[in-house]
């Protein structure tokens, strides 16, 4: 998977991403490296790109409110990211809206919740069936933007 975050979440991806390759996890830190001020849409963009062109299977991406990141991921074709704040918004985003990006807020979670959050987010399978139906409406609005079209 790919991370990423900006100042804000520079300590909270830090922790996600070791806890995460303790797990056995494959991990690409797209940065931040400190908390010097960073661009959130330029760590989100990056995650954002690692997982569109296939190089990580799921992404995560961490700022203050986990807003900003998510309205730039979801900017890159092929993206849903989903900023979630508890374990219900995870679970949903994932078996309702196949939500391969998702986004916290490092101001807005604690640590140990935004554990649990990622956790719940990486175990819950998409669920198909009628969200299939909706979620490729999602991909097909994109793709008339794509074409040119409305
Ligand atoms: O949605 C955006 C994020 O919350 C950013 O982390 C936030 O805007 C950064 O603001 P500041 O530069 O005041 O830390």
């Amino acid at each position: 998977m790919a991370v990423g975050a900006d100042h804000g979440g520079f300590a909270l991806k830090e922790r996600l991403a070791a806890e995460l390759r303790d797990r056995g996890h494959a991990v690409t830190d797209c940065g931040t490296h400190s908390t010097e001020s960073a661009d959130y849409p330029d760590f989100a963009h990056a995650v954002a790109r690692h997982v569109a062109d296939g190089s990580c299977d799921v992404g995560i991406v961490v700022d203050g409110a986990g807003i900003g990141s998510a309205m730039t991921a979801n900017k890159v074709p092929g993206i849903r990211a989903a900023t979630c704040w508890d374990v219900s918004s995870a679970q949903n985003s994932r078996e309702h809206n196949h939500a391969n990006v998702l986004s916290l807020g490092a101001g807005l979670l604690g640590e140990n919740l935004a554990l649990q959050v990622v956790y719940a987010w990486l175990a819950t399978p998409w669920g198909g069936e009628r969200h299939a139906r909706r979620v490729n409406k999602i991909t097909e609005y994109e793709g008339r933007y794509l074409r040119g079209q409305r």
